[in-house]
C-alpha cells in the first residue's frame, strides 16, 4: 500500500482523488512536532505540506521511503530542496492555484492601510468615534512599484490600474512585450524606490531577494512612502523597515510575512499604530485552498504511479507533450546506461552522451538523466534515481558531455553513450526501431542487433572457429538455455563481440569456464 501523510491543514475536498485511490492510504496529521515527524517520516512514500512544516535535511534522514514531497502552494522555502534532491525526492508545488487569492489579499492590504481600516475597527472596538486620526489616502493616481512581476505580481498590477494607479515593475526576466502587454513601465529597483508611493514585493525568498529592500534603500524612497509584502519575509529587512517607520519616512506597511514565522508576541512592528499586519493569510481562501490541493494531489498520484508530471522543483520542467515525445527513449536510455555500466571498470570519470536523428531534435535532458541513473545505479544503488542522477555524477567527479549530431547515416534516431574509466573507453549505441522498440544496435562500434533486456552473456574475442560452438556447450552443460545470439566482427579473423541472450542465471563458475577458452579476451554476464 502506498503511504501519504498530509503534515498541514489541506483542503480535504480537494485532496479528494488521493483520498479515494484503492491503492494510496492517507494520514492526515497536522502539526506534528519535527521529533515525532523524524520518528514516523520513514513509513511513508509521499509528504504533503503547505508553509508550517518545515522539511529539514535531519528529517530527510530519516525519509527511507519517501518519493515525493508536495507543496500545496508556491514557495518552497519551508523545504529543503537540495537535501531532497540528494535523497532523490522529488518536490513538487501547485503555483497556479493560489495567485489570485495572494494578488486578492495584497490589494486588501494596500487598502487597508490607505485607508487605516484595521485601526479604526479597533478604536470603535473600543468604544471610541474617532474620525481625525483615521484619515487616509487615495490610491488614484498614486505610482505602485511592483518588484517581481510574475503570477501575483502581473494580478496585482491589473487591479492597480483599475484603481487608477501608475504601475512600475523591475522584474529580471520581464520583457518589453510583457511589460507591454501588462501596461507596465519596467524600471530598475532603484528607479521604483525613488519614485514609488506604494512598493510591493512579489518574489520568491532566494540569495538574490534576501533583503532586496534593506537600509540604502529605505535611504533612496519619497517621504511618506508605504511598503507591502505579501511574498516572503526577509525580501524587505525587518530591522531597516522598523528604523523607516520610526523615522517617519515610512507612512505606512502592510505585511502578510515575515523573517521568523510566527512572529514574536514581542515583535517590534506590532508597536506601530500604521502597521497592518496579518498572519500568512495570502493563500487563505476556500478557493484557493481547494484549486492547491487538487493540483498536488494529482500530481503526487503520477509520480507514486511513475507516471509524466509537471511542476517538478527539482527537475528540469517539460511541458506534457515534449515529455511524451522523449518517452520511449527514456527505457532505452536507462538500458544502455546499466549496459556500459557492466562493461567496463571503476571509477567512472567521463560519461559521453551523443544524440543524433530525430531525438536529436527533442528535449533530451530527461534521457540523459535516465542514462546517468542507469550507469550510477550500478555502483550506488537504489539510492540513485532520476531525481538525483545529475548531482550525484558531479559529486562522483565524473564528466558528463552531453552533444547533438542532427541526421545520422544509417538510424533514424541513435543514442551513443560511451562511458570512460582510468583505464577503458566503452561505446555502447542504441536506436528505438519502429515496430520492434528498442535496440543496441553496436557495442564497441561493432554491429549488432539486441533487445536490451533480461540477462545476457556479452564476450569480446577473436573471430575464429568453434567459438560460439564452444560457449554454447559451457552453457548447455551449465543447463543455461540461449535465447538470442548476435556476433558482431569488423574483419574475418579479427576482435569480435558476442551478446547472448540466456534464459537464466548464469554462475561465476560458467562465466570462468567461458573466460578460459583460449582467445575469448573479455567475458561479462550483464543484467538489464
Ligand atoms: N502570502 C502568501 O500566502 C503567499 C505568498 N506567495 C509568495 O509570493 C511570491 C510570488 O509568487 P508567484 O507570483 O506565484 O511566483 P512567480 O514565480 O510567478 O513570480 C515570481 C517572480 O519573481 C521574479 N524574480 C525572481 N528573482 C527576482 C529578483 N531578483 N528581482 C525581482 N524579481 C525577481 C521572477 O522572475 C518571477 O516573475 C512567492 O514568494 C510566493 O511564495 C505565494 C502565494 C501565497
Ligand atoms: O503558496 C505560498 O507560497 C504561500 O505562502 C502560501 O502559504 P500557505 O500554504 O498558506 O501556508
Amino acid at each position: 500500500m502506498i503511504r501519504v501523510l498530509v503534515s498541514d491543514p489541506i483542503s480535504e475536498q480537494g485532496l479528494g482523488k488521493l483520498l479515494e485511490a484503492d491503492d494510496i492510504q492517507v494520514d492526515i496529521k497536522p502539526g506534528l512536532p519535527e521529533e515525532e515527524l523524524c520518528n514516523i517520516i520513514g513509513e511513508f512514500d509521499a509528504l504533503l505540506v503547505r508553509s508550517q512544516t518545515k522539511v529539514t535535511a535531519k528529517m530527510l534522514e530519516h525519509a527511507t521511503r519517501l518519493r515525493v514531497i508536495g507543496r500545496a502552494g508556491v514557495g518552497v522555502d519551508n523545504i529543503d530542496v537540495p537535501a531532497a534532491t540528494q535523497h532523490g525526492i522529488v518536490v513538487i508545488n501547485a503555483p497556479d492555484g493560489n495567485t489570485i487569492s495572494t494578488a486578492e489579499h495584497t490589494f486588501a492590504m494596500m487598502m487597508a492601510m490607505a485607508r487605516k481600516i484595521p485601526q479604526a475597527y479597533a478604536s470603535i472596538q473600543r468604544g471610541e468615534w474617532d474620525r481625525k486620526t483615521f484619515v487616509g489616502v487615495e490610491l488614484n493616481n498614486k505610482v505602485l512599484g511592483i518588484i517581481g512581476l510574475g503570477r501575483i505580481g502581473a494580478e496585482v498590477a491589473k487591479r492597480a490600474q483599475a484603481f487608477g494607479m501608475t504601475v512600475l515593475a523591475y522584474d529580471p526576466f520581464l520583457s518589453p512585450q510583457r511589460a507591454d502587454s501588462l501596461n507596465v513601465k519596467q524600471c530598475t529597483v532603484d528607479e521604483i524606490v525613488q519614485q514609488a508611493d506604494f512598493i510591493t514585493v512579489h518574489t520568491p525568498l532566494i540569495k538574490e531577494t534576501k533583503y532586496l529592500i534593506a537600509e540604502r534603500e529605505f535611504g533612496m524612497m519619497k517621504d511618506g512612502v508605504r511598503i507591502l509584502n505579501c511574498a516572503r519575509g526577509g525580501i524587505i529587512k525587518e530591522e531597516a523597515l522598523i528604523q523607516a517607520l520610526k523615522s517617519g519616512k515610512v507612512a505606512g506597511a502592510a505585511l502578510d510575512v515575515f523573517e521568523e514565522e510566527p512572529i514574536a508576541k514581542d515583535h517590534p512592528l506590532k508597536d506601530f499604530p500604521n502597521v497592518v499586519l496579518t498572519p500568512h493569510l495570502g493563500a487563505s481562501t476556500e478557493e484557493a485552498q481547494i484549486n492547491v490541493a487538487i493540483d498536488v494531489a494529482e500530481e503526487i498520484i503520477k509520480v507514486l504511479r511513475d507516471e509524466p508530471f509537471k511542476n517538478a522543483v527539482n527537475l528540469p520542467s517539460l511541458p506534457a507533450d515534449k515529455l511524451r515525445q522523449v518517452e520511449p527513449y527514456l527505457v532505452l536510455g536507462e538500458k544502455l546506461g546499466k549496459l556500459a555500466a557492466q562493461l567496463v571498470d571503476n571509477p567512472v570519470t567521463k560519461i559521453e552522451i551523443s544524440y543524433s536523428g530525430d531525438i536529436s531534435q527533442l528535449e533530451v535532458a530527461p534521457v540523459t538523466r535516465t542514462i546517468l541513473k542507469g550507469i550510477l545505479s550500478y555502483h550506488h544503488g537504489a539510492e540513485v534515481n532520476f531525481v538525483n542522477a545529475p548531482l550525484v555524477a558531479e559529486q562522483s567527479g565524473i564528466q558528463v558531455v552531453e552533444s547533438k549530431t542532427g541526421k545520422h547515416s544509417v538510424f533514424t534516431n541513435l543514442i551513443g553513450l560511451e562511458v570512460t574509466t582510468p583505464h577503458q573507453t566503452r561505446r555502447v549505441e542504441g536506436t528505438i526501431n519502429n515496430g520492434f522498440g528498442p535496440r543496441i544496435v553496436r557495442l564497441d562500434g561493432y554491429a549488432i542487433d539486441a533487445a536490451p533486456e533480461g540477462r545476457m552473456i556479452v564476450t569480446t574475442h577473436l573471430d575464429q572457429p568453434g567459438m560460439i560452438g564452444r560457449i554454447g556447450t559451457i552453457l548447455g552443460n551449465g543447463n543455461i538455455n540461449i535465447a538470442t545470439m548476435q556476433v558482431g566482427r569488423k574483419e574475418v579473423g579479427g576482435k569480435a563481440v558476442m551478446v547472448l541472450g540466456i534464459d537464466n542465471a548464469a554462475s561465476s563458475e560458467v562465466v570462468r569456464e567461458i573466460a578460459e577458452i583460449p582467445n575469448i579476451l573479455e567475458v561479462f554476464h550483464v543484467e538489464l
